[in-house]
Protein backbone atom coordinates (compact mmCIF):
# COMPACT_ATOMS: atom_id res chain seq x y z
CA UNK A 1 0.00 0.00 0.00
CA UNK A 2 1.64 3.34 -0.81
CA UNK A 3 1.12 6.45 1.04
CA UNK A 4 1.95 8.70 -1.47
CA UNK A 5 0.89 11.87 -0.50
CA UNK A 6 -1.78 13.58 -3.54
CA UNK A 7 -1.05 17.31 -1.50
CA UNK A 8 2.76 16.98 -1.66
CA UNK A 9 3.66 20.46 -2.85
CA UNK A 10 5.03 20.82 -6.45
CA UNK A 11 8.94 21.28 -6.29
CA UNK A 12 9.63 19.61 -2.94
CA UNK A 13 13.13 17.82 -3.02
CA UNK A 14 13.58 14.36 -3.64
CA UNK A 15 14.65 13.40 0.12
CA UNK A 16 11.78 15.83 1.64
CA UNK A 17 9.27 13.84 -0.74
CA UNK A 18 10.39 10.88 0.84
CA UNK A 19 10.70 11.98 4.09
CA UNK A 20 7.43 13.16 4.33
CA UNK A 21 4.96 10.04 2.30
CA UNK A 22 7.22 7.75 4.73
CA UNK A 23 6.17 6.46 8.19
CA UNK A 24 9.48 5.45 8.82
CA UNK A 25 12.91 7.85 7.64
CA UNK A 26 15.91 7.25 8.98
CA UNK A 27 18.77 8.89 7.46
CA UNK A 28 23.08 8.57 8.01
CA UNK A 29 21.99 6.88 11.72
CA UNK A 30 24.69 6.25 13.54
CA UNK A 31 24.86 4.96 17.18
CA UNK A 32 27.83 4.47 19.40
CA UNK A 33 27.47 2.00 22.41
CA UNK A 34 29.98 2.06 24.89
CA UNK A 35 32.63 3.18 22.41
CA UNK A 36 31.93 0.85 19.41
CA UNK A 37 29.83 1.94 16.44
CA UNK A 38 26.55 -0.39 16.84
CA UNK A 39 24.60 1.68 13.70
CA UNK A 40 26.69 3.09 11.12
CA UNK A 41 25.25 5.57 8.60
CA UNK A 42 22.21 3.40 8.29
CA UNK A 43 19.29 4.58 5.84
CA UNK A 44 15.79 3.18 6.02
CA UNK A 45 12.34 4.29 4.90
CA UNK A 46 9.47 2.33 5.31
CA UNK A 47 5.76 3.00 3.99
CA UNK A 48 2.04 2.75 4.92
CA UNK A 49 1.04 -0.98 5.03
CA UNK A 50 4.74 -2.52 5.10
CA UNK A 51 6.38 -5.30 7.00
CA UNK A 52 10.04 -4.74 7.32
CA UNK A 53 12.60 -7.60 8.87
CA UNK A 54 15.29 -6.41 10.50
CA UNK A 55 17.35 -9.47 10.44
CA UNK A 56 21.28 -10.31 11.25
CA UNK A 57 23.20 -12.02 13.64
CA UNK A 58 23.42 -11.88 17.16
CA UNK A 59 24.30 -8.44 18.27
CA UNK A 60 24.45 -6.99 14.58
CA UNK A 61 22.03 -4.28 15.91
CA UNK A 62 18.45 -5.19 15.75
CA UNK A 63 17.21 -4.27 19.03
CA UNK A 64 19.09 -1.01 18.87
CA UNK A 65 17.71 0.19 16.01
CA UNK A 66 14.24 -0.63 17.38
CA UNK A 67 15.06 1.29 20.53
CA UNK A 68 16.27 4.15 18.19
CA UNK A 69 12.99 3.92 16.47
CA UNK A 70 10.98 3.52 19.80
CA UNK A 71 13.07 6.77 20.91
CA UNK A 72 14.33 4.90 23.69
CA UNK A 73 18.01 5.02 22.28
CA UNK A 74 19.51 8.31 21.89
CA UNK A 75 21.41 8.57 18.73
CA UNK A 76 25.20 9.16 17.53
CA UNK A 77 24.34 11.18 14.91
CA UNK A 78 22.05 11.02 11.82
CA UNK A 79 18.56 11.40 11.69
CA UNK A 80 15.40 9.35 12.63
CA UNK A 81 11.43 10.57 12.00
CA UNK A 82 8.97 8.92 12.45
CA UNK A 83 5.65 9.75 11.37
CA UNK A 84 7.77 12.88 10.21
CA UNK A 85 9.06 13.77 13.86
CA UNK A 86 11.73 12.50 16.00
CA UNK A 87 9.93 9.87 18.18
CA UNK A 88 9.49 11.52 21.41
CA UNK A 89 8.51 9.65 24.98
CA UNK A 90 5.03 11.38 24.76
CA UNK A 91 1.39 10.53 24.51
CA UNK A 92 0.74 11.09 21.36
CA UNK A 93 3.67 8.98 19.89
CA UNK A 94 2.55 5.90 22.32
CA UNK A 95 -0.78 6.85 20.61
CA UNK A 96 0.23 5.83 17.34
CA UNK A 97 3.25 3.18 18.02
CA UNK A 98 2.77 -0.18 19.92
CA UNK A 99 5.86 -1.52 21.17
CA UNK A 100 6.85 -5.36 21.87
CA UNK A 101 9.69 -4.99 23.77
CA UNK A 102 12.59 -7.97 25.48
CA UNK A 103 11.64 -6.93 28.85
CA UNK A 104 7.55 -6.64 29.79
CA UNK A 105 6.13 -5.32 32.62
CA UNK A 106 3.42 -7.30 34.65
CA UNK A 107 0.85 -5.47 37.12
CA UNK A 108 0.95 -7.89 40.26
CA UNK A 109 -1.84 -9.49 41.04
CA UNK A 110 -3.74 -9.35 37.71
CA UNK A 111 -4.69 -12.24 35.76
CA UNK A 112 -4.09 -12.46 31.86
CA UNK A 113 -7.37 -11.43 31.18
CA UNK A 114 -7.49 -8.22 33.63
CA UNK A 115 -3.93 -7.57 31.44
CA UNK A 116 -6.24 -7.34 28.27
CA UNK A 117 -9.39 -6.08 29.90
CA UNK A 118 -7.14 -2.89 31.02
CA UNK A 119 -5.71 -2.47 27.17
CA UNK A 120 -9.20 -2.44 26.22
CA UNK A 121 -10.37 -0.15 29.25
CA UNK A 122 -7.95 2.66 28.47
CA UNK A 123 -7.80 2.63 25.26
CA UNK A 124 -11.10 3.79 23.01
CA UNK A 125 -11.30 1.71 20.37
CA UNK A 126 -9.42 -1.40 21.06
CA UNK A 127 -8.76 -3.10 17.62
CA UNK A 128 -10.25 -6.37 19.39
CA UNK A 129 -12.66 -7.16 21.99
CA UNK A 130 -11.08 -9.00 25.35
CA UNK A 131 -12.61 -12.41 24.78
CA UNK A 132 -11.85 -12.57 21.34
CA UNK A 133 -8.23 -11.79 21.61
CA UNK A 134 -7.80 -14.73 24.31
CA UNK A 135 -9.35 -17.05 21.76
CA UNK A 136 -7.12 -15.84 19.13
CA UNK A 137 -3.50 -15.86 21.12
CA UNK A 138 -4.76 -19.03 22.53
CA UNK A 139 -4.82 -18.14 25.88
CA UNK A 140 -8.46 -19.26 27.10
CA UNK A 141 -7.90 -22.00 29.61
CA UNK A 142 -4.99 -19.66 31.09
CA UNK A 143 -6.87 -16.58 30.95
CA UNK A 144 -7.12 -16.31 34.69
CA UNK A 145 -3.55 -17.14 35.73
CA UNK A 146 -1.28 -14.32 36.18
CA UNK A 147 1.47 -13.65 33.97
CA UNK A 148 4.38 -15.03 36.02
CA UNK A 149 2.31 -18.13 36.25
CA UNK A 150 2.47 -18.94 32.43
CA UNK A 151 4.70 -20.34 30.33
CA UNK A 152 7.17 -18.69 28.68
CA UNK A 153 5.34 -18.58 24.90
CA UNK A 154 2.08 -17.84 26.90
CA UNK A 155 3.45 -14.92 28.13
CA UNK A 156 4.70 -13.94 24.79
CA UNK A 157 1.31 -14.42 23.40
CA UNK A 158 -0.23 -12.39 25.88
CA UNK A 159 2.57 -9.58 25.56
CA UNK A 160 1.78 -10.15 21.51
CA UNK A 161 -2.27 -9.85 22.28
CA UNK A 162 -1.61 -6.28 24.50
CA UNK A 163 0.68 -5.07 21.75
CA UNK A 164 -2.27 -5.69 18.89
CA UNK A 165 -5.44 -5.72 21.20
CA UNK A 166 -4.39 -1.70 21.71
CA UNK A 167 -5.25 0.63 18.08
CA UNK A 168 -2.20 1.71 16.38
CA UNK A 169 -0.66 3.05 13.27
CA UNK A 170 3.13 1.49 13.76
CA UNK A 171 3.66 -2.04 15.53
CA UNK A 172 7.81 -2.60 16.73
CA UNK A 173 8.40 -5.55 18.03
CA UNK A 174 11.36 -7.39 18.79
CA UNK A 175 12.11 -11.12 18.35
CA UNK A 176 7.80 -11.47 18.69
CA UNK A 177 8.55 -15.19 17.90
CA UNK A 178 10.50 -15.68 21.12
CA UNK A 179 9.25 -18.78 23.21
CA UNK A 180 6.55 -19.50 20.38
CA UNK A 181 6.19 -22.65 19.04
CA UNK A 182 5.70 -23.27 15.37
CA UNK A 183 1.84 -23.56 14.51
CA UNK A 184 1.79 -20.11 16.36
CA UNK A 185 4.76 -18.25 14.42
CA UNK A 186 2.64 -19.56 11.38
CA UNK A 187 -0.62 -17.83 12.58
CA UNK A 188 2.01 -14.22 13.88
CA UNK A 189 2.29 -13.97 10.13
CA UNK A 190 -1.31 -13.94 9.23
CA UNK A 191 -2.00 -11.15 12.20
CA UNK A 192 0.64 -9.46 10.71
CA UNK A 193 -0.86 -9.24 7.43
CA UNK A 194 -4.41 -8.11 8.85
CA UNK A 195 -2.80 -5.50 10.87
CA UNK A 196 -1.02 -3.71 7.53
CA UNK A 197 -4.61 -4.78 5.74
CA UNK A 198 -6.12 -2.00 8.45
CA UNK A 199 -3.40 0.39 7.64
CA UNK A 200 -0.77 -0.32 9.72
CA UNK A 201 3.04 -0.46 9.36
CA UNK A 202 5.51 -3.32 11.07
CA UNK A 203 8.45 -3.73 11.82
CA UNK A 204 10.12 -5.91 13.62
CA UNK A 205 13.41 -7.92 14.59
CA UNK A 206 13.29 -11.23 13.92
CA UNK A 207 15.74 -14.45 13.76
CA UNK A 208 12.61 -16.47 12.29
CA UNK A 209 13.11 -16.95 8.12
CA UNK A 210 9.78 -17.83 7.82
CA UNK A 211 8.37 -14.60 9.22
CA UNK A 212 10.65 -12.70 7.84
CA UNK A 213 9.97 -14.23 4.42
CA UNK A 214 6.46 -12.21 4.56
CA UNK A 215 8.10 -9.20 5.15
CA UNK A 216 10.59 -6.49 3.22
CA UNK A 217 14.32 -7.77 4.63
CA UNK A 218 16.33 -5.13 5.85
CA UNK A 219 19.96 -5.00 7.70
CA UNK A 220 21.35 -2.78 10.18
CA UNK A 221 25.01 -3.47 8.99
CA UNK A 222 23.82 -3.17 5.13
CA UNK A 223 24.13 0.07 3.96
CA UNK A 224 20.81 1.36 2.70
CA UNK A 225 17.38 -0.39 2.61
CA UNK A 226 15.28 2.86 1.54
N1 LIG B 1 24.58 -0.69 26.96
C1 LIG B 1 25.47 -1.17 26.09
N2 LIG B 1 26.76 -0.79 26.16
C2 LIG B 1 27.66 -1.25 25.26
N3 LIG B 1 27.37 -2.09 24.25
C3 LIG B 1 26.10 -2.49 24.16
C4 LIG B 1 25.08 -2.06 25.06
N4 LIG B 1 23.92 -2.63 24.69
C5 LIG B 1 24.19 -3.39 23.62
N5 LIG B 1 25.49 -3.32 23.30
C6 LIG B 1 26.16 -3.99 22.17
O1 LIG B 1 25.60 -3.46 20.99
C7 LIG B 1 25.55 -4.46 19.99
C8 LIG B 1 24.16 -4.50 19.38
O2 LIG B 1 23.24 -5.00 20.36
P1 LIG B 1 21.75 -5.33 19.96
O3 LIG B 1 21.05 -5.77 21.20
O4 LIG B 1 21.17 -4.19 19.20
O5 LIG B 1 21.95 -6.56 18.96
P2 LIG B 1 20.89 -7.53 18.29
O6 LIG B 1 21.17 -7.57 16.82
O7 LIG B 1 19.51 -7.14 18.67
O8 LIG B 1 21.28 -8.92 18.94
P3 LIG B 1 20.42 -10.26 19.27
O9 LIG B 1 20.19 -10.94 17.94
O10 LIG B 1 21.35 -11.04 20.13
O11 LIG B 1 19.16 -9.85 19.96
C9 LIG B 1 26.01 -5.75 20.64
O12 LIG B 1 27.34 -6.02 20.27
C10 LIG B 1 25.88 -5.47 22.12
O13 LIG B 1 26.84 -6.21 22.84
Amino acid sequence: MSARNPCAPAGISGYARTVQDSIISIDRLTVELGGNPVLRDMRLTVSQGEIVAVIGPNGCGKSTLLRCLAGLQPVTSGEVLVFGRPPADDTAFWRRVSLLGDDPAWYPGLTAREHLELMSTVHARPRMAVEAALEVFALVERADAPPLNLSTGQRQRLCLAAALLRPSSLLLLDEPERGLDVGFRARLAGLLHEYTAEGGTVVLATHDQDLASHARQVSPSGATAA
